[in-house]
């Protein structure tokens, strides 16, 4: 579904992303780990298209989607959820919500399901985005990506700065859009015990480099928790 083949990426002279490559299914989650700075956050950037990479392909469903911009990848079936949320604290949820709607054609409906995934944001469809919880506004930030239909859906730490009740829904929905709906689910996460739980696929980075690959039922068995702490 979505395939990286020898992504690079410099920010000036200081080369972050080194060579990653992986090919991801539907259905399924793959979480990305690393310690602070390792450039996970630069590599969702990299898919949408909100930065610019050095060189290596991105594809889609075997279309190549790496000269598009962020908008087109939107309507391509990426959906993204940048780390800090990044709601519009002004607007009200239902006008969030209607945001993540801008790459698609004028007067396209929201769908209920927003509502059904997450209920809180039907009884404060009125409320500013800004008098929010930090949870709440953890899921209308992913309401708002699923607004238009991804097949992709990129989360950069969900978890941070949010209760551990939240967490928990939180945990439950991206297993549902996965498991259930088929989604492609790409989640960077710091959390262990969050990523060890929903992984189907893990990814360790170092340094820019993908250094350990394998499946989340093994996630144990690999030391995985031990070489985060390295
Ligand atoms: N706009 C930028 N200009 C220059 N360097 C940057 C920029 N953004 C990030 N970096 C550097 O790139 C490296 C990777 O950063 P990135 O945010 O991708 O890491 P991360 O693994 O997501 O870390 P964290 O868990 O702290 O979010 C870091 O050394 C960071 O300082």
């Amino acid at each position: 579904m979505l395939k990286v083949q020898d992504l690079h990426k410099h920010y000036g002279g200081s080369h972050i992303l080194r060579g990653l490559s992986f090919d991801l299914k539907p259905g399924e989650i793959t979480v990305v780990m690393g310690r602070n700075g390792v450039g996970k956050t630069t590599l969702l950037k990299s898919l949408m298209g909100v930065v610019p990479v050095t060189s290596g392909s991105i594809t889609l469903a075997g279309e190549a989607i790496d000269k598009l911009k962020t908008h087109q990848r939107v309507r391509a079936g990426l959906g993204y959820v940048p780390q800090g949320r990044e709601i519009f604290g002004r607007l009200t949820v239902l006008e969030n919500l209607q945001m993540g709607l801008a790459s698609q054609p004028a007067g396209t409906p929201l769908r209920d399901e927003l509502f059904q995934l997450f209920p809180v944001l039907a009884q404060m469809r009125h409320r500013r985005g800004g008098d929010l919880s930090g949870g709440q506004q953890q899921q209308l930030a992913i309401a708002r990506a699923l607004a238009p239909g991804p097949k992709v859906l990129l989360l950069d730490e969900p978890t941070e700065g949010i209760q551990p009740n939240v967490i928990q829904d939180i945990g439950r929905v991206i297993k549902h859009l996965a498991h259930d709906k088929g989604l492609c689910v790409v989640l960077v996460e710091q959390y262990y015990d969050f990523c060890e739980a929903l992984a189907d696929q893990y990814l360790l980075m170092q340094r820019g480099e993908i250094v350990m690959r394998g499946r989340g039922a093994d996630m144990k068995a690999d030391s995985v928790r031990e070489r985060l702490a390295i």
